[in-house]
């Protein structure tokens, strides 16, 4: 589904990721982890093409994407929740939502019926200015925002940063439905232990720029995070 190979990025002299090699299995539920400051967010900015790579190569679907602008990485199936969510605060949520049709290969017009049914507060909010809803309803738009683009494959980085806990449930409950009822592939950043053994398939775990250890959900044990997560 999506290979990534030998990738290394630079910020100035800082060497951030460093020759990162990793397949992520179509149809999975992938959560990327590490402590603060390990390179999870520029993974995601490298994937998306928001950062340049000094070297290395991206595969989706089979799909050479290394050398694709970040504007066309979204027609190429790739669809981004960004950490802070990143609404734009003075439209409203249906303009909001209507940036992701720019992106759509079919040039549909109108926002999918399924983004209403799976986040109904959008639609009784429609009209409402996107900084005015809560954080969770914020969460929601991002990734209403994102599946407008009718992704293959759906990146969030950190879904659940600064959410209260019930809404943080929901919004493990719709990533569970995207993957596995409507079935895209899932890449997500995240913190919380509990919330990744729910949601994810498969576990990554970063360290300093590099993976150091991957593999099933269940396979990830105290040691690792121990080692790896804990602060
Ligand atoms: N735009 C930038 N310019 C320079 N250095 C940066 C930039 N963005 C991030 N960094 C640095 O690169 C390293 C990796 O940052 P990154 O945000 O990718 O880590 P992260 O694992 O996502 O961290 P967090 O969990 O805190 O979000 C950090 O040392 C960070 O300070």
């Amino acid at each position: 589904m999506l290979t990534l190979d030998k990738l290394n990025q630079f910020y100035g002299s800082s060497h951030t990721l460093k020759d990162l090699s990793l397949t992520i299995r179509p149809g999975a539920c992938t959560v990327i982890m590490g402590r603060n400051g390990v390179g999870k967010t520029t993974l995601m900015q490298c994937v998306t093409g928001l950062q340049a790579l000094k070297s290395g190569s991206l595969t989706l679907s089979g799909k050479d994407i290394t050398n694709i602008p970040a504007e066309e990485r979204a027609a190429a199936g790739i669809g981004y929740v960004p950490q802070g969510r990143q609404i734009f605060p003075l439209l409203s949520v249906e303009e909001n939502l209507r940036i992701g049709l720019r992106a759509r290969r079919d040039g549909l017009k109108t926002i999918p019926d399924l983004i209403y049914e799976l986040f109904p507060v959008l639609k009784e909010m429609l009209h409402r200015r996107g900084g005015d809803l809560s954080g969770g309803q914020q969460q929601q738009l991002a990734i209403g925002r994102a599946l407008v683009t009718q992704p293959e494959l759906l990146l969030l980085d950190e879904p659940t940063e600064g959410i209260q806990p019930n809404v943080v449930h929901d919004i493990g409950t719709i990533i569970t439905r995207l993957n596995k009822e409507i079935g895209l592939t899932v890449v997500l950043v995240e913190q919380k232990l509990p919330f990744a053994r729910r949601v994810g398939d498969d576990y990554v775990l970063m360290d300093r720029g590099e993976v150091v250890a991957n593999g099933p959900m269940e396979d990830l044990g105290e040691d690792l995070v121990r080692q790896y997560l804990t602060v």
